[in-house]
């Protein structure tokens, strides 16, 4: 608790130096932190006023006296008094009102607080700040969906970890800009004991395949792609252009309809594509032995996707199951080298719930259709998470330009192009994950919100370079 008031005092420091900071603590472990970061500014010369809840907790009343006995007593918590104080132009307030150990609603008489700190932080003109004590309160630590009353922070300095409320918006929209301290307690034991580890760029980078210098188009990896339907002729083209600049070596298009060759020569010419008006006869060539070392199946595919996903499934290869294929028939068909990628409403078909309950805790929904499909399973957005039999991955980064048609169907082809060359399924779905929100970063630089699914692909070589020079140049763990 020492550790965590100190902490919060000093990104309050550090962010806005100058100014009276206003201390609101409420009457658990959250309030007590407030505490200590009162008596810290205090010590580093601050002006501060505390504003604070009686309470029973031992830590709480030690605290509260500490305050007192160097000469800075808190004044009991009521709306008149945050009103005047809020009215006394503070530079910034600290919201030690309730942590971890909400539980919703939030009562009235908070509610009436916290409405008032938030019209202080909107209101016209006004050059104030609040910071957050690990959670802004309000927020459930394990849900991402945003409550009616909660309060807008500007900093969160998340304590031990970041919950996954802090990770997922829109809950996140709440949080502001996060800053995760670790307390002293080493990452990898808060990553585990949090519910998700978020690997860094080292990480990712570590696991990317590596080519001999004689390599050939063989050893790179044979792509199948298969999708398409009038109307959806883009989809497979834009997962065939995603596994190419992913490092396929062949990439072949199957559909049934027409307008899929035209336009994979037209996007590029490197790009091969086989009309069947029957894609069963898929079968026929896998049984001969002709088989690609990966496959991307759904992508626009149309009606009878499911039936042919069933089919492709029992191949045992490397496979990604996309769009169209992804239904609740396939429950249970899942192997180990099986990638499943729903965005929210998908997921929510396959698990039989409202797409708002998949929002609302990502985690556990990703967690659920591993359980129940097998394989891994990524459950798209901004971040997406990956379930893989060993635990969920939360990989980093991504562009709000990416929220644009087509940027699924380019991450399936990223992901069958690292299943081609050798990646496992779950490193596959880490890597490809990553690849693909590293290349909407640069191409998000370049093309803001007007980012397209092709921008993005034409990035990935330089995406891949960027994660491997970001491995070798930086000796430091990542914040
Ligand atoms: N390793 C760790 O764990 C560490 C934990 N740390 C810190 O501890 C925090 C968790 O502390 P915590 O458990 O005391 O809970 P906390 O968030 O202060 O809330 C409890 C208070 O809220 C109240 N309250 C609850 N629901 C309410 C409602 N609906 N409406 C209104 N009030 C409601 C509840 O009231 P009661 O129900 O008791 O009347 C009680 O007074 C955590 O976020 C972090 O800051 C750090 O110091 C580092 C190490
Ligand atoms: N704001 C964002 N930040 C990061 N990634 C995003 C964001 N918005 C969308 N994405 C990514 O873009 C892709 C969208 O997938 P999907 O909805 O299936 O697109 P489509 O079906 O149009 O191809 C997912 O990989 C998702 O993670």
């Amino acid at each position: 608790m020492e550790e965590a008031g100190r902490a919060v005092a000093a990104a309050v420091h550090e962010g806005i130096p100058q100014g009276t900071v206003l201390i609101l603590a409420g009457s658990g472990a959250n309030g007590a932190d407030a505490l200590v970061a009162a008596r810290r500014l205090h010590a580093w010369g601050r002006a501060v006023r505390v504003l604070a809840q009686p309470s029973r907790h031992p830590l709480h009343r030690a605290n509260w006296a500490r305050l007192e006995a160097v000469g800075l007593p808190a004044e009991v918590l009521s709306p008149s008094r945050l009103e005047e104080a809020l009215r006394s132009s503070p530079a910034a307030a600290v919201d030690g009102l309730l942590g971890t150990g909400f539980r919703p609603p939030v009562r009235p008489e908070l509610g009436e607080l916290i409405d008032l700190l938030n019209a202080a932080r909107s209101r016209p003109g006004a050059n104030f700040r609040v910071i957050s004590i690990d959670l802004p309160s309000g927020i459930e630590a394990a849900r991402a969906t945003l409550p009616e009353t909660y309060v807008q922070a500007d900093l969160t300095v998340a304590l031990g970890g970041p919950k996954p409320a802090l990770i997922y918006g829109p809950a996140a929209h709440a949080a502001g800009r996060v800053q995760v301290v670790g307390l002293g307690i080493p990452e990898s034991w808060t990553e585990v004991h949090a519910l998700a580890v978020r690997p860094g760029d080292r990480e990712v980078a570590g696991l990317l395949p590596v080519r001999f210098p004689d390599a050939h188009k063989g050893d790179a990896g044979r792509v199948w792609i298969v999708g398409g339907h009038p109307g959806t002729v883009g989809a497979p083209v834009l997962a065939g252009l995603g596994a190419l600049r992913a490092g396929a070596g062949l990439v072949t298009l199957y559909s049934r309809e027409q307008g899929v060759a035209a336009l994979a020569v037209n996007q590029a010419p490197e790009l091969m594509a086989r009309i069947l008006p029957d894609l069963g006869e898929l079968a026929v060539d896998v049984a001969a032995g002709k088989r690609p070392d990966a496959l991307a199946l759904g992508m626009g595919l149309g009606p009878d996707a499911a039936r042919l996903a069933q089919a492709a499934l029992a191949w045992k290869l490397p496979t990604v199951i996309d769009a169209d294929a992804l239904q609740p028939e396939l429950r249970g068909a899942g192997h180990e080298q099986v990638v499943w990628t729903p965005h929210p409403g998908e997921a929510a078909r396959m698990l039989g719930v409202k797409t708002g309950e998949i929002v609302a805790d990502p985690l556990s929904a990703a967690r659920e259709l591993q359980r129940q499909y097998g394989g891994v399973v990524v459950l798209k957005g901004g971040p997406s998470t990956v379930a893989t039999p060993a635990g969920l991955l939360v990989p980093r980064g991504g562009h709000p330009g990416m929220a644009s048609a087509g940027m699924g169907d380019t991450l399936c082809g990223v992901i069958a192009a690292l299943l081609a060359q050798g990646l496992s399924a779950p490193h596959a779905a880490l890597c490809g994950v990553r690849l693909h929100s590293r290349a909407g970063e640069l191409a998000g630089a370049k093309h803001g919100y007007g980012l397209s699914a092709s921008d993005l692909s034409a990035e990935l070589g330089a995406a891949w370079q960027a994660l491997v020079n970001s491995a070798a140049q930086n000796c430091y763990p990542e914040p």
